[in-house]
C-alpha cells in the first residue's frame, strides 16, 4: 500500500523537518511493503533521511533558466529529489495547467527519469452525469501522457471530495477505480478526504493501491495513523 502526504501551502522548513522526525519514529513500525511519499511546499524541500520518498508538489519542466518564481530539476537534484507530482487538479483549476501543459511537464520529468505521480479528477457537475460521463472526462486527461511509462503511478481524486470532509463512497471509488484499471495498469491511489476514520474503508476497496492525502496528512499522529491501521 502507498500512503502519500500532500502538504500543499502548508508547513514550513522548521515544521516539515520536526513533521519527520516524529514520523521516521512511527515508520520504524511500517510494514516493508508498504512505501510512504512525502510531498512538502518547495521551500521545505531538503535531504532528509528516512523511510520514505520525498517528492516535489510541482517544478517547471526545465534544468534552468528564466522561468521567475518556479524551479527545476537543478533545484530538485541539489536534494537528490527525483518524484513530482503533475496533473494535480488545484494546478489545473488555480494555476491554470492545461492538458497540454500537464502533458509537456509530464514528457520532460519522464525523460528525466522522473517518478512520476499523476493526478486525475473530475468536477461535481461531471460525476452527477453518471459513470460514462465520469470515465469521458477522466481518461481525457491521459492525453499526451504516456500511460505505459515504468515509474508511474496513478492518483484518481475527484475534485469535489478534495478538501471538503466529504470522500467519494466505496461504491464510487470500487467502480471508478476498475474502469481506470482496464487503461492503466499502474499503481492507482485514491485522494480525497481521505483521513484515519475512513482509511480502512478505502483501502480495503479492490483496486486501490494506496492513498493520496491532504489535510490528514498535516498532522503527522493523524497521518502515523492512517500507515498504521489500514
Ligand atoms: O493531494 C491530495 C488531495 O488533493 C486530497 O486532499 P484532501 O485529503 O485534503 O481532501
Amino acid at each position: 500500500m502507498i500512503f502519500a502526504a500532500n502538504f500543499k501551502t502548508n508547513h514550513t522548513r522548521a515544521s516539515t523537518e520536526k513533521y519527520i522526525e516524529v514520523l521516521n519514529e512511527k515508520l520504524l513500525e511500517k510494514k516493508p511493503e508498504d512505501q510512504v511519499y512525502i510531498f512538502p511546499p518547495a521551500t521545505a524541500l531538503g535531504k532528509y533521511e528516512g523511510d520514505f520518498t520525498l517528492g516535489a508538489q510541482n517544478a517547471y519542466p526545465t534544468q534552468n533558466g528564466a522561468f521567475t518564481g518556479e524551479i527545476g530539476t537543478e533545484q530538485l537534484e541539489e536534494f537528490g529529489i527525483k518524484t513530482i507530482l503533475i496533473g494535480h487538479s488545484e494546478r489545473r483549476e488555480h494555476l491554470g495547467e492545461s492538458q497540454d501543459k500537464v502533458a509537456q511537464k509530464f514528457t520532460f520529468f519522464k525523460e528525466q527519469g522522473y517518478e512520476i505521480l499523476y493526478c486525475i479528477g473530475e468536477p461535481l457537475e461531471i460525476r452527477e452525469k453518471g459513470d460514462e460521463a465520469v470515465m469521458e472526462y477522466l481518461l481525457a486527461q491521459f492525453d499526451g501522457i504516456d500511460i505505459s511509462y515504468k515509474d508511474l503511478i496513478v492518483a484518481y481524486e475527484p475534485i469535489w471530495a478534495i478538501g471538503t470532509g466529504r470522500s467519494a463512497t466505496v461504491e464510487e471509488i470500487a467502480s471508478t477505480h476498475q474502469a481506470l484499471k482496464q487503461t492503466v495498469q499502474k499503481p492507482l491511489l485514491y485522494g480525497g478526504s481521505v483521513k484515519p476514520a475512513n482509511i480502512q474503508e478505502i483501502t480495503a476497496i479492490r483496486g486501490v493501491d494506496g492513498v493520496l492525502v491532504g489535510s490528514a496528512s498535516l498532522d503527522v499522529e493523524s497521518f502515523a495513523t492512517m500507515i498504521g491501521e489500514k
